[in-house]
């Protein structure tokens, strides 16, 4: 592990008691401190409480092949193409001149300030081992056979000269044939399907995946595997007992070939039952209970859904910048329109309302947080409008409008205008998720005698997803950068350090002599 420190790179070394590195595995023990509290007849009662973690985390990342639902799509195409600009440090021009490719976000926090004192700064990458998007093994499947030269054309999300440069790479890669079921995605979508597995059995088609699955690894050599979904929002598929709230008859709906069991549905049982990790990076509630139980009975992660992107990972963040100010949001219009083919499935009201559950609910832990602004828990009034209108393409245009009760009986209104290819926001998402869930598939932590893997649903992805699917129990956080910090403080906890707690009470108190 190195960190720079004014330019001078220097390993990151924890002189600690609770540190050791065994083996190639670090072992660190972590006091996690958790204030119970409990309401009681003369008042709110709080008792602070702490917990000894002790964690291994094997520190050589393994050698990953991800593998996408979709990657014939824009978000998809645009993914593979910018590995190999990177790879091969390409550049291109555009009309404000050279264009290099930049390093997307896929570090999630390129810095993290660390010391207070000296206001040093650590990439997640030096703090402990991450994949390098550079690394990872890339295919997938599609029901379009357009080869990924051709896909990438077709999204208009890369300059000209780029692609004519990444020619050589894509065109070669064709998607491999996917499982299709009309009925789930947009009827507009069914001219893109001449890439489609044959036949309309379900078991047979989850055999066909995990033998793709299982192909994919032996050829590749692989350590890890993880599919994820960026192929189009399918409507939502019902819940119900007999159906799918068990493993067991989830498993049993795919033999019985149930109409309601959706091709996403197919590929998450497909990866569990091959040992490989699901990611849905699409609002639809694939995660059904009966594939939760199962990703835990295999021990493999699960996590979704909806890739935060753009519109609703800003407001994840203003909004707590609003109730954390006590200005309460009483209207937010969020209307957006784009023209790639992600619009134009969601221009069908089924997938249209899947995109809009994932997208409303953003607020709510933040309205719950603030009982002074939100007595009664009430939610602000929310609207979210998608239109497609072919001629921006990948180019999305997104209109907010909050208005906030402020003090006095005021009233403050924000309208913000942000324009992007929403595939080069989506994009470095895709790898942001695989290296978190790569990472966390080499965390183990003790529970008594022995150690286990974290619970398969893997909710710290929950920062780069917008409805974020999350263990029984656990409290849904959109807040933005109490994410953010979520993620922070587990990197630094395996690491052996805390991280800091922002106080910064040195600063105005003389610091008591450090033992
Ligand atoms: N900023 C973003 O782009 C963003 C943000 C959040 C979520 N998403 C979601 O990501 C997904 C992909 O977005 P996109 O812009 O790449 O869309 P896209 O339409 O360009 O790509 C989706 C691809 O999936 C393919 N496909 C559809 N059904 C399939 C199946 N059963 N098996 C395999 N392939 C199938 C389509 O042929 C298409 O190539 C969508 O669900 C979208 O809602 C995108
Ligand atoms: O992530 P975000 O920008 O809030 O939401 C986006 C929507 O605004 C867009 O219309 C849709 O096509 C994308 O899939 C994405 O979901």
């Amino acid at each position: 592990m190195s960190n720079q420190v004014n330019g001078i790179s220097k390993r990151l070394i924890v002189e600690s008691p609770n540190v050791k590195l065994v083996d190639g595995v670090l072992e660190s023990k972590f006091n996690y401190r958790k204030n119970h509290f409990e309401h009681r007849a003369d008042g709110l009662h709080v008792t602070p409480k702490e917990h000894e973690y002790s964690f291994k985390t094997v520190l050589k990342p393994r050698k990953t092949g991800l593998l996408l639902v979709g990657l014939g799509g824009n978000n998809g195409s645009t993914a593979v193409g910018s590995i190999y600009a990177n790879q091969y440090g390409m550049t291109w021009r555009t009309k404000e001149g050279s264009n290099q490719f930049r390093h997307p976000n896929c570090h999630c926090a390129p810095w993290l300030r660390l010391g207070a004192q000296n206001q040093i700064f650590v990439p997640f990458k030096d703090i402990v081992p991450i994949l390098s998007p550079n690394d990872l093994v890339i295919s997938g499947w599609d029901i379009s056979n357009s080869n990924l030269y051709d896909a990438m054309a077709r999204a208009k999300v890369f300059e000209p000269e780029l692609q004519e440069k990444l020619r050589p790479f894509m065109e070669p890669i064709v998607p491999l044939p996917s499982v299709y079921y009309p009925d789930f995605i947009a009827s507009n979508q069914g001219d893109r399907a001449n890439n489609v597995i044959p036949g309309s059995n379900k078991l047979e088609h989850l055999e066909h995946i995990r033998a793709d699955i299982r192909k994919f690894k032996q050829d590749h050599e692989l350590e890890c595997v993880i599919v994820l979904w960026t192929a189009n929002t399918e409507r939502y598929t019902d819940v119900r007992t007999g159906l799918n709230t068990t493993a067991d008859e989830i498993l049993k709906s795919i033999g019985s070939n149930e109409y309601e069991v959706s091709p996403s549905n197919i590929f998450a049982v497909a990866s569990i039952l091959e040992g490989a990790h699901y990611i849905n990076g699409s609002p639809q509630n694939t995660l059904v209970p009966g594939i939760i139980e199962l990703a835990d009975r295999h021990n493999v992660f699960v996590g979704g859904d909806d890739f935060k992107s753009g519109q609703t990972k800003f407001k994840s963040a203003f909004v707590d910048f609003l109730v954390s100010s006590g200005l309460k949001p009483e209207c937010i219009v969020s209307y957006n329109h784009l023209g790639n083919n992600d619009g134009k499935n969601l221009s069908e009201a089924r997938q249209f309302r899947s995109k809009e559950i994932s997208k409303s609910s953003v607020v709510d832990d933040m309205v719950k947080s603030n009982q002074i602004l939100f007595p009664d828990a009430k939610n602000p009034d929310h609207c979210v409008v998608i239109k497609y209108v072919p001629f921006v393409a990948d180019s999305k245009r997104a209109m907010d409008e909050y208005i906030c009760s402020i003090f006095m009986g005021g009233k403050q209104t924000f309208v913000v205008h942000n324009t992007c290819e929403d595939s080069l926001l989506a994009s470095p998402l895709i790898y942001d998720l695989a290296i978190l869930t790569e990472l966390a598939s080499r965390v183990t932590y003790k529970d008594g005698d022995d150690y286990k893997p974290f619970h398969s649903v893997l909710s710290i992805l929950s920062l780069l997803l917008k409805a974020p699917v999350v263990p029984p129990g656990t409290p849904i956080s959109n807040a933005f950068m109490r994410q953010f910090s979520t993620l922070t403080k587990l990197v630094t906890a395996l690491a052996g350090f805390p991280s800091d707690t922002d106080m910064q009470i040195e600063f105005f108190t003389q610091l008591p002599q450090s033992k």
